[in-house]
């Protein structure tokens, strides 16, 4: 089930900056091409302490292994505890318990979720939903990349509806197209008030990002519908080479 857990900067989105203890699950159903997580073997590795680097194999089969790991990854200056992976909600019923024990003991509970579960949606303090756009994926089909974008919508929707601090991120490459980016943003002002992070993809494979240029287009064509829920994310562990 689990990846690995290990405390380091945000690198990405709303809360970017902060410090957070990720817990990494393993695998995941979508095959997006700029991916950059290694997530497919569940392995179990526990950083040996805050910001090392360094993992060492430990048993996280029970609740209390995983909170005594978290524990002993705590710093004074820690905001919040990510459930990310691979895509975090295939454990749905596990993590629901882990983050109740969490919120019990004060910490603050953040998903990273490409947002294709809406049913399997419960309560995290905040929300950091990825949407996926058809460039993200080797030719996928119009039926298939509707269902995937509108179950996204409906996971915003029902996290905006329930209070938790939600908002949408996109990964913007080279070949993001413009217009999919105003449809979405309408669709996200439809909601309410929701963040927009524009991520400008960090290369990998041939996957290359949008120009300077092209980035302040795509942020003004997204503000004539979210006005100033707009912003530009950049992964910035990966500038600062942490994880
Ligand atoms: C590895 S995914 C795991 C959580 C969830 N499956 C998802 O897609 O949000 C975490 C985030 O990493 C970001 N990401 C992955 N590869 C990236 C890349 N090459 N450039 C920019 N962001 C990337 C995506 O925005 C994604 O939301
Ligand atoms: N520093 C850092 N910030 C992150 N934000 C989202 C991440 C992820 O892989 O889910 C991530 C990550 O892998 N590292
Ligand atoms: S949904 Fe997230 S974990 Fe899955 S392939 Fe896409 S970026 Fe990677
Ligand atoms: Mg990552």
């Amino acid at each position: 089930m689990i990846r690995e857990i290990f405390n380091s900067i945000m690198g990405e989105g709303k809360y970017i900056g902060r410090r957070f203890i990720f817990i990494r699950f393993a695998g995941c159903p979508l095959n997006c091409l700029y991916c950059d997580e290694e997530h497919k073997k569940h392995v179990n590795l526990v950083e040996q302490y805050p910001s090392s680097g360094k993992f060492e194999k430990q048993n996280l089969e029970s609740e209390e292994d995983i909170i005594k790991a978290v524990n002993k990854l705590k710093t004074p200056d820690l905001f919040s505890v990510s459930f990310t992976g691979g895509e975090p909600l295939l454990y749905h019923k596990e993590i629901k318990e882990i983050s109740k024990i969490l919120k019990n003991l004060g910490y603050r509970t953040f998903l990273e979720s490409n947002g294709i579960f809406p049913e399997r949606v419960f309560h995290f303090d905040i929300a950091s939903i990825d949407i996926k756009l058809k460039d993200h994926f080797k030719n996928i089909g119009e039926e298939e990349y509707k269902k995937i974008y509108k179950n996204e919508l409906k996971t915003i929707k029902k996290f905006y509806n329930m209070g938790t601090d939600v908002y949408a991120k996109i990964v913007i490459t080279k070949d993001s197209k413009i217009n999919d980016l105003v449809e979405i943003s309408k669709d996200l002002s439809d909601i309410g008030d929701v963040m927009l992070c524009i991520q400008p993809a960090t290369p990998i494979n041939n996957i290359q990002p949008p120009s300077q240029k092209t980035l302040f287009k795509i942020m003004e064509a997204c503000g004539e519908h979210l006005k100033d829920n707009v912003m530009l994310t950049l992964q910035i562990h990966k500038i600062l080479n942490i994880l």
